[in-house]
């Protein structure tokens, strides 16, 4: 394909889902009625929807309107791209711009606008990150870096660097957490190369990867991941401890991969259901990777930052606070209750974890930490409760 022809696929890409179907739904839908795209179109394809979608207030005030066309002016305005050479209406590429086009788009204005952020949820964000607002707010109107953790039953560090590069990825160390690389080329490698077949390096935001450094975890102890979902931090807790590890999860399906992934990785795991996690209780461990906004991984799902609602957004914090009141039954006295969220937002962090305290005077917080998108992952946030 032309790079103009990739801009016009995208183009009817970001239509779609515009019209309501999820981004994922309508890239596959594309590549299936595309058999002409090869390997590297589809990923360009898929660059430009997302490098829209992450900033798609200030690309629509810079293509002068919301409809996939526009939204690629405004890309290509903001990015510096040859705006006539790809919308040239040569073979497949899009039709040349109109005198209209040519006119309409303008700098973005508003905070809002210039933030890629809805407006109502400006305030919470300032609340939550204070000056470092701007920044934040910066960093995810830009691609994530892809992240690895290192499994380390299987390798150490410079061990999984030298298998990813027979695979023909470089990575190399992220400060972040002692697990953590970061892929500097050929991510789109890792999935199929021995490194990660062999279960040497699983993908893994590297925040995450620090917030299970950050967890009091002692060989021997009974531990229940209780919003386990595909398994990412029961895998990491794996890594790092030989413990008896338990996961249970509100919409079993989601435990699918587990399985599979825990035995890639060398690692055994208990699934539990609902009443058995009550009857293997209590643990000295529970660890709750509540459902959240997402806000701090919204440069990976950025349809997340655009469908959160203020509706939304109260109906989490109580799914959150429900959570963190089954899973304290289940934990040992003297044991540790873990809340975790990947929120840069205080009202789905903190003041989950004060609402929760001050409702039981015996519990209290033993850690917490915040970690923004300046420390180089996602934002994440983790607290730990005793009593
Ligand atoms: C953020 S995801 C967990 C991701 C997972 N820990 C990982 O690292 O891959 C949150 C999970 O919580 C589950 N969940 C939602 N409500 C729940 C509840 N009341 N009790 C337990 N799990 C719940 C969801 O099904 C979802 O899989």
């Amino acid at each position: 394909m032309t790079p103009g022809a990739r801009i016009q696929a995208a183009i009817g890409i970001l239509d779609e889902i515009l019209a309501g179907t999820a981004a994922e739904k309508a890239l596959t839908g594309w590549a299936r009625a595309s058999r002409f795209a090869g390997s590297k179109d589809r990923a360009a394809v898929r660059d430009h929807v997302y490098d829209v979608l992450r900033r798609r207030r200030s690309l629509a005030a810079l293509g002068g309107g919301e409809n996939g066309r526009a939204l690629l002016i405004g890309l290509c305005r903001d990015d510096g791209l040859p705006l006539d050479d790809l919308f040239s209406g040569a073979g497949y590429a899009p039709a040349p711009l109109t005198e209209a086009e040519r006119m309409a788009g303008r700098p973005p204005a508003a905070e809002g606008e210039r933030l890629d952020l809805p407006d109502w949820l400006l305030p919470e964000m300032r609340a939550s990150l204070g000056e470092a607002l701007e920044a934040e707010a910066g960093a995810l109107r830009h691609r994530a870096p892809v992240m690895l953790r290192v499994n380390l039953r299987k390798a150490d560090r410079e061990t999984a660097i030298a298998a990813l590069s027979a695979d023909g990825v470089c990575a190399q160390p992220h400060e972040i957490a002692e697990t953590a690389l970061v892929v500097t080329d050929g991510a789109r490698r890792v999935a199929q190369g021995a490194a990660y077949r062999g279960g040497l390096v699983e993908l893994q935001d590297g925040a995450s990867q620090a917030a299970v450094e950050a967890l009091p975890l002692c060989r021997g102890m009974k531990v229940l991941d209780y919003c386990a979902g595909g398994g990412g931090k029961l895998l990491a807790m794996a890594g790092r401890c030989d413990a008896r590890f338990h996961a249970y999860d509100a919409v079993p399906a989601r435990l699918r991969d587990l399985p599979d992934r825990a035995a890639r990785a060398g690692v055994e795991a208990r699934i539990l259901r609902a009443e058995e996690c009550r009857g293997e209780a209590p643990f000295d461990l529970v660890f709750c990777d509540v459902p959240c906004s997402g806000s701090g991984s919204w440069r990976r799902d950025p349809e997340g930052k655009w469908r959160l609602t203020p509706d939304r957004l109260s109906e989490l914090t109580r799914v959150q606070d429900a959570i963190l009141s089954e899973a304290a039954e289940l934990v040992a006295p003297g044991g540790v209750l873990v809340y975790a969220t990947c929120s840069l937002l205080r009202e789905e962090n903190d003041a989950r974890i004060t609402a929760f305290t001050d409702a039981r005077p015996r519990w209290h917080q033993t850690f917490s930490r915040q970690w923004r998108l300046e420390d180089g992952g996602d934002g994440f946030f983790t607290a730990h409760m005793t009593r």
